[in-house]
């Protein structure tokens, strides 16, 4: 009886995401395979090598996994808080062969990620009538290239979108915004560059209010350069939108790029002091071998990753998902995990 229930503890978490996620392949775990194959080959590729190393699971053992975590960008309090979680279980389920640990590593990865803020991943959208975004984050980060990856999901879904070039500032932000605009087949509410954002937004609300518009994603300009005038901006454009629609913006979604680890880590922190995110969009994570940064972002910020961008394709931004992230980690072990 106790060998059997310690097989059926050895159902490894490896075992439940393979029969979940390779039974029937799924295109959205797909991407997330593909797209952290960067990760995967530095990040995993050092813990197979850890365990291949390692026989018995000790304290030097532990030293090093932490280190390899903490060069993925994981974040020093969740490679700490990671590595705790797994002292105790290996205790508590009696385990020695390195090789377990690997899969209670991607289990306790999913749990850090789920267990860290009460807020879900899932969008905002109103049942009935405007949902309205508001996206905010430095220029460069693939803003306006997430803003048109989701106005097309959007299409997909058959809902109607409007868009607000509300970055009046960035000299060419309103043209980029408006190509965009013509590739996913939605229109660009506009005024000329350097006019109010706040005046875009009112005109963006009124437009969709008038046509009946599903969906509104408005652009805001990335300045981060003074704080307070920042806070001021995004504080006027907000105040405009609401007072046109109670409730609104249903989104704050804020624009980090991968690639840039600590400095978006830095960014998270002056936009969440300047307003009130509500989500994470975190792109380019296909183009980092540093992929552990959205465990870093959740357990230091609270903010749940809501879309993480895999490509530069139209359909490369994906919801993010905790379980088919981990399984992008680890896909080759898991693959091979034994039925
Ligand atoms: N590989 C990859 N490239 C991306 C992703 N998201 C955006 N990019 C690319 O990043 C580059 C910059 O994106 P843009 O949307 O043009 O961003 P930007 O105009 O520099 O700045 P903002 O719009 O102000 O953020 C473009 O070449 C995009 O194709 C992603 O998830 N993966």
């Amino acid at each position: 009886m106790d060998h059997r229930k310690k097989e059926v503890n050895k159902m490894s978490f490896f075992k439940k995401l393979k029969d979940k996620f390779t039974t029937q392949s799924d295109s959205m775990t797909e991407k997330f395979k593909e797209g952290l194959t960067k990760t995967r080959d530095s990040f995993t590729g050092r813990i197979n090598d850890l365990v291949a190393r390692y026989r018995q699971v000790d304290e030097e053992f532990f030293e090093e996994l932490e280190e390899i975590l903490i060069q993925a960008d994981v974040g020093f309090d969740a490679v700490m808080k990671l590595t705790e979680e797994l002292r105790m279980e290996v205790k508590r389920r009696n385990i020695s062969d390195t090789k377990e640990v690997q899969s209670v590593i991607s289990e306790k990865l999913v749990e850090i990620y789920n267990n860290n803020s009460d807020r879900s991943s899932e969008l905002n959208i109103q049942a009935e009538g405007l949902t309205v975004i508001l996206f905010v984050g430095v220029n460069g980060v693939g803003k306006t290239t997430t803003i048109g990856k989701l106005a097309h999901k959007f299409k997909e879904e058959g809902k109607s979108v409007l868009l607000a070039a509300g970055d009046t500032f960035r000299a060419g932000a309103i043209e980029q915004l408006e190509v965009w605009g013509e590739r996913v087949g939605v229109d660009v509410i506009k005024q000329a560059a350097g006019s109010d954002p706040a005046a875009v937004m009112f005109d963006a609300v009124q437009s969709a209010k008038a046509r009946n518009a599903d969906i509104l994603i408005c652009d805001t300009a990335g300045r981060l350069q003074n704080k307070v005038n920042l806070m001021k901006e995004l504080e006027k454009v907000k105040r405009v939108i609401e007072r046109e629609i109670p409730g609104a913006p249903h989104e704050v979604l804020l624009v980090l790029d991968a690639t840039t680890g600590q400095n978006a880590m830095i960014q998270a922190k002056t936009f969440k002091e300047a307003t009130d995110v509500s989500g994470i969009v975190l792109t380019k994570l296909d183009g980092t071998a540093k992929g552990g940064i959205v465990l870093a972002i959740r357990n230091e910020l609270s903010i749940p990753v809501k879309f993480v961008g895999l490509g530069e394709k139209m359909d490369d931004l994906q919801d993010f998902d905790a379980e088919k992230y981990v399984y992008g980690l680890f896909a080759d072990a898991i693959e091979k995990e034994e039925e």
